[in-house]
């Protein structure tokens, strides 16, 4: 009886359907009644290890235990190991149904060095928590009509430009009336420009309602994100001398030691040196931008739940 009960609930399946979390390692313990025949109850205990960069899929070791209404001490029917594949946009999603709770309509201020992801993790995240994504000012929401300080273009300009007419203080400015409009919105996902952390009032606007997130990323990762794509679009760049590697590399050095502490101050940090360390792989380009906005989830609920909650001001 037994062994046809398990063939027909095919528990393989059930163990690549399950949620597995993402911790790095662990166990898990699920069980099935099956109606059919004689009520049995099947358990499968599953052992799954470490993520490795080379695969995405975990080989999960299990054993299947089986007891029947007449008969209710279990025996061990079946061990063996299956490929479970590791569905990130799952695990995003339901990590997202846990921190909600505690978000509970603040908005996420990402903040970091250009290229550092802000763009493209934001843009998961405002996904996935249905939040109305923010480009420095310019949301996707149609109830927020923000003035224009995304990165193609100010009244027009491209940032580039508006530096070379105006000068960074303008820019500084306008950053800063943008965040001021937003800091009375609730749900909004905001990338905001790379030195926004510089002025202490933008501080004050991104977290009237908002959590401020770091996106901590090694400059050699963010020097060959930006080589990748070019400078011209990037201001700061054009002061130095080189290929875009190297042009970066010297900028992106320089502005963290001036920045440095300016980012440590956010509530939460997302090291991608620490998630691929976590995660088992060998470098920090390994990650995906859908595991790192997974991360910056858990460290916003850690953040909240060390604050009790919704302790910001105005929720
Ligand atoms: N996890 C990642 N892995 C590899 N490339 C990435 C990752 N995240 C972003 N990128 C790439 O790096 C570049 C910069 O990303 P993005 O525009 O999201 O950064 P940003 O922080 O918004 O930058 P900026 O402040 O300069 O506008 C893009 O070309 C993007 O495709
Ligand atoms: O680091 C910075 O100061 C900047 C970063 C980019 O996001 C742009 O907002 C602009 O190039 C300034």
């Amino acid at each position: 009886m037994e062994a046809g009960v398990a063939c027909k609930l095919n528990y393989p399946t059930w163990i690549e359907s399950e949620r597995f979390g993402r911790n790095s390692t662990g166990s898990l313990r699920f069980s099935r009644i099956a109606k059919q025949e004689h009520k049995a109850r099947l358990v499968v205990s599953a052992h799954f290890p470490v993520l490795t960069s080379s695969n995405r899929f975990r080989s999960v070791s299990f054993e299947v235990s089986c007891s029947s209404s007449k008969n209710f001490s279990a025996s061990t029917i079946e061990t063996g190991s299956v490929h479970a594949p590791y569905d990130e946009a799952l695990v995003l999603k339901n990590k997202s149904l846990e921190v909600e709770p505690y978000l509970n309509g603040h908005s996420i201020y990402l903040v970091g060095l250009m290229g550092s992801g802000k763009t493209t993790v934001g843009k998961i995240l405002s996904n996935v928590l249905s939040y109305s994504f923010c480009d420095r000012g310019k949301c996707t929401s149609e109830s927020i009509k923000e003035f224009g300080l995304n990165k193609k273009e100010v009244n027009g300009m491209s940032v580039a430009e508006v530096f070379k007419l105006h000068g960074e203080r303008f820019f500084r400015k306008k950053e800063t009336e943008v965040l001021q409009r937003l800091s009375s919105k609730k749900q909004l996902v905001v990338s905001t420009g790379g030195g926004a952390v510089v002025w202490d009032v933008n501080w004050d606007y991104m977290q009237k309602k908002g959590v401020v997130v770091w996106l901590d990323v090694p400059l050699e990762a963010l020097a060959q994100r930006i080589a990748a794509v070019g400078t011209h679009s990037r201001p700061l760049l054009h002061y130095e001398h080189g290929d875009p590697y190297t042009k970066a590399l010297k900028r992106l050095s320089y502005l963290l030691e001036l920045r440095g502490k300016n980012y440590a101050k956010a509530n939460a940090r997302v090291s991608l040196k620490e998630i691929a360390g976590k995660l088992g792989y060998r470098d920090v380009s390994d990650l995906t931008p859908t595991e790192i906005a997974i991360e910056a989830l858990q460290q916003i609920e850690g953040y909240l739940k060390e604050e009790g909650g919704m302790v910001i001001a105005g929720l």
